[in-house]
């Protein structure tokens, strides 16, 4: 199954001054990836691989703590997108996992646990390190869509709402093994890194396709806003995680995020300049993400009726 492997792009031409055959190449396999399905791998990113060693370390070492530790590491702050801290999925929901929401250094949303000891200094590396991957992703997924180079950067300039989530799956039983039900990312860009378990699945042409974990690799994954913004001609990525038998599961995910007061509509350039019509109406950004929160806190009794980005669809 050659042709299913998630490709993985080597970043070293984009840290490399003029290495603009190497650039190119790049962007090729990523705007194919993209307007595909949304998902690809990256190495040589940037982010130092002893660093996310040490952040995964210190996240099986926080999740092995008994919950009346963990439960100390709890907010829900107003206005925040999700609450800061640790956090378990309700027990109704399917997703069987829990996990620490992290907001930028100095957030008032965030609350570190004060154990392990150096849980709040590497996480604040691990934010930083990822806000730059994310910035630097805008500025390719921007010239890959033939838009100028910092579009989504102009666009997307305040990265008070960028948010980064380390998880923990608990093993599968022998009747249900769901870790993240099938669904959209509701932001521009999401990073994935998993540790050496797996589980991470995404759709491409009706197939779940799993993402097969490499040390010093994260997955990349487009999300409804770019979705929306380019009209579907980038895709946000199907996925899900499902539980192994006997084995928990960690991973992080960082979300490259927007503004809740930004307007999301697919652009002229991808309508109203080349003639065609526009998928999607436009609306605000936080009303979409408080509809999809709504999902998580009040989950439908049928999973079918979870709100997704085709809540926005225009109907052609
Ligand atoms: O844990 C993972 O591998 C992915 C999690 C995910 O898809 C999400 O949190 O949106
Ligand atoms: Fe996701």
């Amino acid at each position: 199954m050659a042709d299913a492997a998630i490709p993985t792009v080597d970043l070293t031409p984009f840290f490399t001054d003029g290495d603009e055959d190497g650039k190119k190449k790049a962007k090729e396999v990523i705007s194919q990836a993209c307007s595909e399905y949304g998902f690809f791998q990256v190495v040589n990113h940037g982010v130092p691989l002893a660093l996310m060693n040490q952040a995964m370390e210190l996240s099986k070492t926080f999740f092995a703590y008994p919950d009346e530790e963990k439960l100390k590491c709890t907010r829900n702050s107003a206005g925040a997108p999700i609450p800061g801290g640790y956090n378990i999925q309700p027990g109704r929901s399917p997703d069987k996992n829990e996990y620490v929401v992290v907001f930028p250094a100095g957030s008032s949303f965030n609350v570190f646990p004060t154990n392990p000891p150096k849980f709040q200094e590497i996480f604040e590396e691990m934010f930083t390190y990822f806000t730059k991957v994310g910035q630097l992703m805008e500025s390719i997924f921007s010239e890959c869509l033939g838009l100028p180079p910092n579009f989504l950067k102009e666009y997307n300039e305040d990265r008070s709402w960028d948010l980064m989530v380390a998880l923990h799956y608990f093993a599968a039983t022998e009747n249900e093994n769901t870790g993240v039900s099938e669904h959209e990312d509701q932001n521009l860009i999401t990073f994935v890194l998993q540790d050496e378990i797996g589980g991470l699945e995404v759709r491409k042409d009706g197939q779940w396709i799993p993402v097969i974990p490499t040390k010093g690799t994260f997955v990349v994954n487009v999300g409804d806003v770019i979705q929306v913004l380019s009209n579907n001609k980038f895709k946000s990525a199907t996925h899900r995680v499902v539980r192994s038998k006997g084995k928990k599961r960690h991973s992080f995910a960082f979300f490259h995020n927007l503004q809740g007061d930004k307007w999301v509509e697919p652009l002229s350039q991808f309508t109203t300049d080349i003639g065609e019509p526009p998928r999607y109406r436009g609306f605000l950004y936080k009303d979409y993400q408080a509809l999809r929160r709504k999902n998580k806190t009040h989950p439908p009794s049928r999973p079918e009726d979870a709100i997704r980005i085709t809540h926005y669809a225009i109907s052609t």
